[in-house]
């Protein structure tokens, strides 16, 4: 059984850093991850990890700039639909792996996961190989610093979630910036939180749209304004409690560990050596007969 996951979130959330860090962290668990690098922008000096497969053997963002004039952007969508057209490339690179983790690293330009095709066409096609996918979705801890920020990443985040219809992992990264005020009181003054605070964020509490930050008069102001779009996410999120993040602190091994034991598990990883037995076992049979 092959398992990819997929490391989804937009720019600078730290995709590239987590896909490192756990796979360092799979293989001093002797467990193997292979890096699949799916940005065809990637700087090769991100990578810890020579990637397995790497989607700038097939074509570099480089060259579809400067030979066809595109811009970043644009350039991106053209390699994905390239990559698209030559799906038997994929093929072929993902030939050679078995009970094997693949984590792919994707780009982070946010509209690659709300609205083009490219990744849930992918994803079904990695499912059709028989791969095992899930998703992970990073947003960076800075964002609880802003509430309406903050919320503009959990509907991202739902937004991806809806749009790829895979098992789903929201991971609050860059932990390890975010001061925890130990005695566990007083405001959230000068990065430091309480973990009471920062649980709101990670079990997303709705309710934080409702009472903005600021002075009496800024907050009517404000609530007047948005007030029933406000609302509407709040109810949209109260309906969807499964939206909720994972604490990701990539100097804690601990908080690693925790993040793939969740992985694992949506994935249902191991569980696939059990029918083997019985698959042997007719092959035997029929060896027998023959
Ligand atoms: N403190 C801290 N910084 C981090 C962490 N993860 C990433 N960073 C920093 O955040 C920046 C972006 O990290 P990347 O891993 O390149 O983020 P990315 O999501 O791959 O970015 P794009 O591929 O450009 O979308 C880099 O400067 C990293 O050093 C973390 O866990 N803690
Ligand atoms: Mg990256």
């Amino acid at each position: 059984m092959r398992y990819a996951v997929l490391v989804t979130g937009p720019a600078g959330a730290g995709k590239s850093t987590f896909c490192n860090g756990l796979i360092t962290h799979l293989r001093t668990s002797k467990r193997s991850g292979h890096l699949v690098n799916l940005d065809p922008a990637a700087n090769s000096d991100a990578f810890e990890y020579e990637p397995s497969i790497d989607i700038r053997d097939l074509i570099s963002l480089e060259d579809v700039m400067g030979e066809l004039g595109y811009g970043p952007n644009g350039g991106l969508v053209y390699c994905f639909e390239y990559l698209m057209q030559n799906m038997d490339w994929l093929d072929e690179e993902l030939g050679g792996y078995d009970d094997d983790y693949l984590i792919i690293d994707c780009p982070g330009q946010i509209e690659l996961y709300t609205h083009h095709p490219f990744l849930p066409t992918l994803v079904r096609h990695l499912q059709r190989l028989g791969i095992r996918t899930c998703a992970v979705y990073l947003i960076e801890s800075q964002f609880m610093e802003d509430k309406y920020k903050f919320f503009s990443g959990v509907l991202s985040a739902m937004s991806a979630m809806v749009n790829l219809e895979v098992p789903w992992i929201n991971i609050m990264s860059k932990m390890d910036l975010v001061t925890t005020n130990v005695e566990d009181k007083g405001s959230g003054r000068n990065g430091i939180r309480t973990r009471k605070d920062i649980s709101r964020y990670l079990e997303v509490d709705p309710m934080l749209l409702v009472s903005a930050p600021g002075s009496r008069e800024e907050r009517t102001e404000r609530n007047s304004r948005f007030h029933t779009l406000n609302q509407a996410i709040v109810q949209l999120i109260e309906e969807n409690p499964l939206v909720r993040f994972l604490a990701l602190d990539l100097t804690d091994p601990d908080s690693i560990e925790t993040v793939l034991s969740h992985i694992d598990f949506v994935m249902q990883y191991g569980e696939a050596e059990e029918p083997k037995e019985p698959a042997d076992l007719d092959e035997g049979d029929f060896a027998d007969m023959e």
